[in-house]
């Protein structure tokens, strides 16, 4: 018979939102018990944005040194991927210990349950042996794995996915990345400006479709101008793998490479989680209103609600879940979703693009503007590439959405989102002054 202890919340899964959510609820004096099975914080501070990023940082200091040539002298630039590797290692992952974190959930009164959580009907959760009844509800925060696209042979392979990718010490001779979306980009150009010959196969009509195309367009320019090949439209007939070297079949062609990355999208973690059992049919997503209930009793938050894949949003969504669980106010949904891409030149974005704008039926009218042509794009020279679009609801006044491409892209974003988020009117945003010499100079030209 197991065991059965009474709390007030579960949150199954601790994201970023999930680890966030048990800390504020613990704190507000309510008995949580958080359910993890692998390391408390998920996807992000291990295998995600922070390792990532720390490997963008380092691969944009190289080409940044690649460009004193042309600016200040000479430089002579040799890469080591072990820097990289030691300080994801030794800085970032704990060496993909969680023990702070932990603690720090423990520490704020919390208790912490390491296992698979599943529901057992409503509020009522099991984890090994233990059963725990809420009685306020449960919370799922259980995130995403990488999706396998059905291509031939591919899961006979030994491919990397996003956690192979992070957790390696030493930068492949070649590496073929399969999609070209947010996790390919970032990593392919990374990787390319260590040394590895990359080669991206997008599916699609253009990489980083969520984006303007005029974006895309950019990226795209930049990677051939950097050697990494990309090829929109392909078919994957089949995957290969000699022991050696990966083999992918398109048509006619075939690619090789020492690695093969697959970075063709996310699938949530929900089809074994208990939904059954309290009267939910699982769908890619989970459905649930602004305040994060998918029904009474059972909230869920972060990438498995569809609302947008990033850590900010699973935020966001964590203080909303909180805040219905409090009773607390909360104001309407921001469905601004600020997001940024970090290659060289970052991509920002805010709101809706043109077309997302022109489909809803919105009176468009569209700003853009070259940043390598504004004067800090010239007076930086090298490595200057970038736009601004803006994206305006004539018959409001207002800014819907924006793209922010450039080599400080997601911070001159910063701007664009607080004029889509408060509804900033254009005439006011015409009748500002831009500090000069600035990149965020350049959205008074795309206005
Ligand atoms: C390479 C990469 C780079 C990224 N870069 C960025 C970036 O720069 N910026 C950004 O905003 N986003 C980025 N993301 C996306 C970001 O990582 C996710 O959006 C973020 O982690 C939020 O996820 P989540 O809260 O849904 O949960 P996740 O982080 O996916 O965590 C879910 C947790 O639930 C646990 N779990 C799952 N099922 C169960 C169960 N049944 N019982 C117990 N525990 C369970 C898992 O072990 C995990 O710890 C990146 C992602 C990747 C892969
Ligand atoms: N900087 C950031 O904020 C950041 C960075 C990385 C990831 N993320 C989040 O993680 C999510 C997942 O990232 P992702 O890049 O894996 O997914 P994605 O869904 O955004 O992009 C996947 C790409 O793979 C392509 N694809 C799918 N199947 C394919 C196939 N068989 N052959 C070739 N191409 C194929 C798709 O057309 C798409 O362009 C992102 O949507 C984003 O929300 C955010």
């Amino acid at each position: 018979m197991p065991e059965e202890l009474s709390c007030d919340v579960v949150v199954i899964g601790t994201g970023p939102g999930g680890e966030a959510l048990v800390g504020r609820l613990a704190a507000a004096g309510l008995d949580v018990v958080a359910v993890e099975k692998e390391l408390v914080g998920g996807e992000c501070p291990y295998w995600g944005c922070i390792p990532s990023k720390m490997m963008i940082r380092a691969a944009d200091a190289l080409a940044e040194a690649r460009r004193v040539d042309a600016l200040a002298g000479t430089a002579t630039v040799v890469p080591d991927f072990g820097a990289v590797a030691r300080r994801i290692r030794d800085e970032a992952t704990d060496d993909w210990d969680d023990t702070v974190a932990a603690d720090r959930l423990t520490d704020a009164g919390a208790r912490l349950v390491r296992g698979h959580g599943r529901l057992d009907g409503d509020r009522r959760v099991v984890v090994g042996e233990q059963t725990f009844v809420a009685a306020k509800g449960v919370v799922l925060n259980t995130g995403t794995t990488a999706a396998a696209p059905p291509i031939p042979g591919l899961a006979d392979t030994p491919y990397w996915t996003n956690r192979g990718i992070i957790e390696t010490e030493t930068a492949p001779s070649s590496m073929i990345v399969i999609g070209g979306g947010p996790i390919g980009l970032e990593l392919a150009q990374a990787f390319s400006r260590f040394g590895t010959a990359v080669t991206v196969l997008e599916v699609g009509p253009r990489i980083l479709a969520v984006e303007e195309p005029e974006s895309s367009e950019v990226i795209a320019k930049v990677f051939e101008s950097e050697g990494i090949g990309v090829h929109d439209d392909v078919s994957i007939d089949a995957v290969a793998h000699d022991g050696e070297v990966f083999h992918v079949t398109c048509g006619d062609v075939t690619y090789e490479a020492e690695r093969l990355l697959v970075a063709a999208g996310r699938r949530s973690r929900i089809d074994d989680v208990g939904l059954e059992s309290v009267g939910v049919e699982p769908g890619r997503h989970l459905t649930v209103g602004d305040d994060m209930l998918v029904k009474e009793g059972l909230w869920a938050i972060g990438d498995i609600v569809g609302r947008g894949a990033f850590t900010h949003v699973s935020m966001y969504q964590s203080e909303r879940a909180a805040r219905s669980i409090l009773g607390e106010p909360m104001g309407a949904y921001d469905t601004s979703l600020p997001r940024v891409t970090f290659t060289d030149p970052e991509v920002g974005g805010v709101g809706l693009t043109e077309h997302q704008a022109r489909e809803q039926g919105i009176n468009v009218r569209v700003g853009l503007t070259d940043l390598a042509a504004s004067s800090r794009g010239f007076v930086h020279g090298p490595g200057n590439e970038g736009l601004i679009k803006i994206v305006i609801d004539d018959d409001r006044g207002v800014i819907v959405g924006a793209n922010s491409v450039g080599v400080s892209g997601g911070e001159t974003l910063a701007g664009l989102a607080f004029a889509v988020r408060a509804e900033i009117p254009v005439d006011t945003l015409t009748n500002t002054i831009y500090a000069y010499p600035t990149f965020w100079r350049a959205i008074e030209s795309a206005l």
